[in-house]
């Protein structure tokens, strides 16, 4: 099968999140099984070029028809990491993507709109006719509206889309302004309750509501978060639209690349190791420490890495930091914020810890020190309010770090709790709290904690669980070939 991939992140060259690595690992996954994958980003100028080979020009000339005229784009060709990535690069004064961030500007549905047009607009120009388009989030929304709508006619009858949405929170909510642009005159026709129209808001277009409505299928990235996209206000108002659509919707559990998430073969580590080498798991526990100057005693490290957004339950994670050193653990948190009052707080809190040895916040993106933390950390901390799959815990449970989680969307379906769960003990890996104040946090720090002090055997046990866990592509990669089969044009 030849499949296009339209995303707006892609790791390690142009990652803020989780959906950069799926859309990696799920491609990687894809060209295993023999179909040919190829991914469209934009040439974002803050992208990561050293994770490129051989960027070259593919189309010097591609016109992206945009409002009442057209936008003149270069197409390059490169590789990341041996995936084959075309980038677009607008030349106009809007300055789409060198902009030294991904998002968080003003115009940022146009700025993404525009890339779903042009992405189209060069399969078309370019003759390239995938079996299917799998696009990401509101960001891409508009592909599969634009390809029924314009490209089918154009030539592109047979190609077929697969929609996944990573987060409902951000659903790319806008103007009428943007049917304009993209050529969708007819307003009345698109921007209606059935199709674009916001179900709250009814003046606004919804871009991610019209990729549920246009999609040949949906998905979000675990079976658990499906239903509560569907049936609780974490659908964000969707779910109406995910009800009504209910027969083309599904949830997948994401995978993990273990090409690059494996302690067996890290290269960002100091010391691999495996189920059969766990002891060695410890020098990367000493190098972490040395790393961050925290004092070497017998104590769990505790760590959170990811972004600093309410979803991930920002005021818990602060809560576990206190709650860590008050109770004889160290915390080490990796993140960082696009909200300025969240980044905020979190600088003073990083001024008002700075003497202490225990504890070491590193507010920024830093994928190297990621691995070392996975490999240093005894337990990674995941308090999040809502969790469509979430990728840390998948990591932190091969990296032999146990997880403390929240019971919410795919953490539900990944983590599974020591002492309350109903599999049998070989399968429990971690510690899992319902509740989402102090009181439910605390319950499982407590216990965690008190487990690696007090029944050192029984924690290195429920590590060796969680190492055992295939949270591999192989399975979600046959599911999306089993979509893509379903709908793809016989
Ligand atoms: N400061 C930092 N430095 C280095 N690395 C950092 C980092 N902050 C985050 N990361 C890395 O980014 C990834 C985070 O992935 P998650 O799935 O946990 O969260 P995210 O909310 O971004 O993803 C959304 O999309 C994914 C993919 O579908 C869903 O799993 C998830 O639930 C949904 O919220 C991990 O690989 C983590 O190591």
């Amino acid at each position: 099968m030849y499949i296009v991939q339209i995303a707006p992140e892609c790791a390690p060259v142009a990652k803020v999140g989780g959906l950069g690595d799926v859309v990696f690992g799920l491609s990687r996954e894809l060209e295993i099984r023999g179909n040919e994958v190829h991914i469209i980003l934009p040439k974002y100028d803050c992208m990561r070029y050293d994770q490129i080979w051989g960027l070259q020009v593919s189309m010097r000339d591609l016109w992206v028809p945009w409002y009442n005229g057209a936008v003149h784009c270069t197409v390059w060709f490169g590789f990341v990491h041996g995936r084959k990535c075309f980038f677009i690069e607008p030349h106009s004064q809007d300055n789409f993507f060198n902009r030294a961030h991904y998002y968080g500007f003003p115009d940022d549905v146009s700025r993404f709109a525009f890339f779903s047009k042009a992405a189209l607009e060069f399969l078309l120009k370019d003759n390239r006719r995938p079996d299917i388009i799998h696009c990401h989030d509101w960001q891409t929304g508009l592909v599969p509206v634009l390809l029924y709508e314009q490209y089918a006619q154009a030539g592109m009858h047979w190609q077929r889309v697969c929609y996944t949405i990573h987060n409902f929170k951000h659903q790319g909510l806008t103007g009428e302004y943007v049917l304009w642009a993209v050529g969708l005159t007819n307003i009345g026709n698109y921007f209606n309750f059935d199709r674009l129209r916001d179900n709250f808001n009814p003046t606004a277009v919804n871009l991610m509501k019209g990729g549920i409505v246009y999609a040949n299928f949906t998905t979000t990235v675990s079976p658990t978060h499906a239903d509560e996209a569907r049936f609780t206000d974490q659908g964000y108002g969707l779910n109406h639209a995910l009800d009504v659509h209910k027969g083309k919707f599904g949830g997948v559990l994401n995978g993990i690349d273990y090409d690059v998430w494996n302690p067996e073969v890290d290269p960002h580590i100091p010391s691999r190791y495996g189920l059969d080498s766990l002891d060695q798991k410890y020098a990367n526990k000493e190098a972490l420490r040395d790393r961050l100057l925290l004092r070497k005693e017998f104590k769990p490290i505790i760590a959170y890495v990811g972004r600093l957004d309410s979803q991930k339950g920002v005021h818990l994670i602060h809560h576990a930091i206190f709650y860590a050193l008050r109770n004889n653990a160290q915390f080490v948190l990796l993140g960082s914020s696009p909200e300025s009052h969240t980044n905020q707080h979190f600088w003073n809190l990083k001024r008002h810890l700075n003497d202490n040895p225990d504890c070491h916040l590193e507010l920024a993106f830093d994928e190297d020190l990621s691995h070392l933390i996975y490999a240093g950390a005894d337990m990674i901390i995941m308090p999040s309010l809502f969790e469509p799959c979430g990728l840390t815990q998948m990591i932190a449970l091969k990296y032999g770090a146990v997880p403390i989680v929240r019971s919410i969307g795919g953490l539900k379906d990944t983590v599974f709790d020591k002492d309350y769960d109903g599999k049998p003990w070989e399968e429990r890996n971690g510690f899992v709290f319902y509740n989402a104040d102090h009181a439910g946090l605390e319950s499982a720090m407590y216990r965690a904690i008190n487990l690696w002090f007090a029944y050192p055997d029984d924690f290195r046990q429920l590590m060796v669980h969680g190492m055992k866990y295939d949270y591999s592509w192989c399975r979600p990669g046959q599911d999306y070939m089993n979509i893509y089969e379903h709908i793809r044009c016989k």
